[in-house]
C-alpha cells in the first residue's frame, strides 16, 4: 500500500541499517531531506518504494587482495566494488586506492555517483570501488603487481555492458593501464572494460582535464545566471591533484586569479596568482616530487602553510577539490567573513553538513558536487560510446559536448531548484537526479 514517509522515520530505518557508517549516513541524509516532499507527493513513488530502496546498494563485493612486495613478502590489502544502481545503465565510477578507504566511504561515493550520472542525462548506473593500499612509498614495480592482483578479483564483476570504472584517487593514467592491462590478458578481448585508458589504446581525449575543466565550464553557467563574469575573480582551490590541477588551469585561461593549492600536509598560498605555466610545471613534475607544493614554491616563491587548510584567505569563489569533509564549519565561517560568494564541489562531498548548512544561512550560492564534478564521468561515458563504435572523436568535439553537458546540469538544478527567484543548486541537483532514477525504478517494476 502507498505510503507517505517523513524524515525521522527515514532517518531512524536507515541508522538501524548502517550503524557507524557515517559518510554514507550523511549522504544518503542530505539527499532524503530534499527529495521527501516529491516522494510523499507521487503515489507510484510510494508504491514502489523508492525512497529507501534508492538508498541501499543493490550489490557490495567485498575481497581480498593478496600480492608480493618488493622484498617478496606477501602483503594483505582488503578490496570493494559497491554496484549501487544499475537502473539507468551498467554500474559506472571510479576506484580509489587509499590508507582510509572502508565500507561507509564507498558507499558514499556510489551513491552520490547514481545521482550525478543521472544527472548527466547519460545512461550510466552508479558505482564505487578501490582498496585500502597506501601507494605512498611504494615503487612502480609494486604499484603494478597490486593493480593485477586486484583485477584479478574485480574482474569477475565487471564487463563493458556490467560495470565499467575508472579512476578517482590514487588511481590515475599509469594505474588505469596497469588495471585494464590484466583485465585484457584474463579475457582477451579489447573491450571499453574501463574509462581513463590512455590515447593509444581507447581512451577519450579530454578525460584527463574533464572533471576540473567541467568545475569551471559549471562556475560560468552559475556566474552567467547570476550576471556575473569569471574574469578578474579571485578563485581558492584546495588538493593538489587531477581535478584541483585542471580546475586552477582552465579557471586561470578564462582570466580568474587563483591564489591557492593544498594537500594533506599543507596549503600553497600564492597571492599574486598562479600562472599557466605554473599549474603545467606542477601537473608535469608531481609524480618525482614527494610534495609538488613546496617544488612549486621553491620555484616560484609563494607561502607554504603546513598544516593549513586555504579557507582562511580572502577568495570570491572557494573550490574545495581534495577530499571528503575537508571543509568544516569554522573553514566555511572564515570564507563568508572574508567574503567568498560561490563554493562549489570539485571533490566528492568535502564540505561537512555543518558548512553546507552555514553557506545555505548566509545566502552563499554553493553547488554540491554531484552537479559540479560530473563533468569526468560524463566524458567517461563519452569514451565507453567511442569504444563500443570504435571511433575517436576530436579534442574539440568532446569539449565543446562537456560545455553543453555542464551547461545542461546547470539549467536542471535551475528547474528543480527555484523557489520564489532564488536557485538552490543542492536541492535542484538531489530532485532531478532522484526523478530520474525513481521514474526508471517505477518503470522497472519489482
Ligand atoms: N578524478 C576524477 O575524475 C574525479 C574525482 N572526483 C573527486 O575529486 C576528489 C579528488 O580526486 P582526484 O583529484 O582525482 O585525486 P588525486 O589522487 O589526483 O588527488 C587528490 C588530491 O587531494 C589531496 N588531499 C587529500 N586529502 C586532502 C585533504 N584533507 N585536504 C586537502 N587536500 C587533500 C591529495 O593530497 P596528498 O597527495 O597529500 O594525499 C591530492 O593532492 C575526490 O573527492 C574524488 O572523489 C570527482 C569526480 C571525478
Ligand atoms: O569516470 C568515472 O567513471 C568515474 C568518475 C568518478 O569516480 C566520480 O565522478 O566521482
Amino acid at each position: 500500500m502507498p505510503k507517505e514517509i517523513n524524515f525521522d522515520e527515514f532517518d531512524q530505518w536507515i541508522s538501524a541499517r548502517n550503524s557507524e557508517q557515517e559518510e554514507y549516513l550523511q549522504a544518503t541524509r542530505e539527499i532524503a531531506r530534499d527529495v521527501i516532499d516529491v516522494y510523499n507527493e507521487n503515489q507510484d513513488y510510494q508504491q514502489y518504494d523508492v525512497l529507501r530502496r534508492l538508498s541501499l546498494p543493490e550489490r557490495i563485493i567485498h575481497f581480498s587482495v593478496t600480492w608480493l612486495n618488493d622484498n617478496n613478502d606477501v602483503e594483505i590489502n582488503q578490496g570493494w566494488r559497491v554496484q549501487h544502481s544499475g537502473l539507468i545503465g551498467p554500474y559506472k565510477g571510479g576506484l580509489r586506492f587509499h590508507p582510509t578507504v572502508n565500507e561507509s566511504i564507498l558507499k558514499f561515493l556510489a551513491f552520490e555517483q547514481s545521482f550525478k550520472n543521472a544527472l548527466t542525462g547519460m545512461p550510466i548506473g552508479g558505482a564505487k570501488g578501490g582498496a585500502d593500499f597506501d601507494p605512498r612509498n611504494r615503487s612502480e614495480a609494486e604499484i603494478m603487481r597490486f593493480c593485477q592482483a586486484f583485477m584479478t578479483e574485480l574482474q569477475h564483476h565487471i564487463g563493458p555492458n556490467t560495470d565499467v570504472p575508472a579512476g578517482d584517487i590514487n588511481v590515475g593514467a599509469r594505474e588505469i593501464g596497469f588495471l585494464y592491462g590484466q583485465y585484457r590478458r584474463i579475457h582477451n578481448r579489447f573491450s571499453g572494460t574501463l574509462t581513463g585508458k590512455g590515447l593509444s589504446f581507447g581512451g577519450s581525449h579530454v578525460r584527463t582535464e574533464a572533471t576540473g575543466f567541467g568545475l569551471i565550464y559549471m562556475l560560468r553557467a552559475v556566474l552567467e545566471h547570476h550576471n556575473h563574469k569569471i574574469d578578474g575573480l579571485t578563485v581558492g582551490v584546495s588538493g593538489a591533484g587531477n581535478v584541483a590541477m585542471h580546475a586552477a588551469l582552465r579557471a586561470i585561461q578564462l582570466g580568474a586569479k587563483v591564489v591557492s593549492l593544498s594537500n594533506s600536509r599543507g596549503c600553497l598560498q600564492y597571492s599574486k596568482g598562479f600562472s599557466e605555466n605554473d599549474i603545467r610545471w606542477a601537473i608535469d613534475h608531481k609524480p618525482e616530487n614527494k610534495n609538488v607544493l613546496t617544488a612549486l614554491q621553491e620555484k616560484i616563491g609563494g607561502d607554504w602553510h603546513a598544516d593549513k587548510k586555504p579557507w582562511h584567505l580572502k577568495m570570491d569563489i572557494a573550490l574545495p577539490c581534495g577530499t571528503q569533509n575537508e571543509l568544516d564549519e569554522e573553514d566555511a565561517q572564515a570564507l563568508t567573513n572574508n567574503g567568498v560568494k560561490y563554493v562549489l564541489e570539485g571533490a566528492n562531498m568535502p564540505c561537512t553538513d555543518a558548512a553546507r548548512e552555514h553557506f545555505e544561512d548566509q545566502e552563499i550560492l554553493f553547488v554540491p558536487g554531484k552537479a559540479a564534478n560530473a563533468g569526468g564521468v560524463a566524458i567517461s561515458g563519452l569514451e565507453m560510446s567511442q569504444n563500443a563504435n570504435f571511433q575517436r572523436d576530436s579534442y574539440n568535439e568532446i569539449d565543446d559536448t562537456l560545455q553543453d553537458i555542464m551547461q545542461s546540469i546547470h539549467a536542471k538544478m535551475v528547474e528543480n531548484g527555484t523557489r520564489d527567484g532564488k536557485v538552490n543548486y543542492a536541492r535542484g541537483a538531489n530532485i532531478a537526479g532522484f526523478r530520474r532514477l525513481a521514474d526508471a525504478m517505477v518503470a522497472q517494476g519489482i
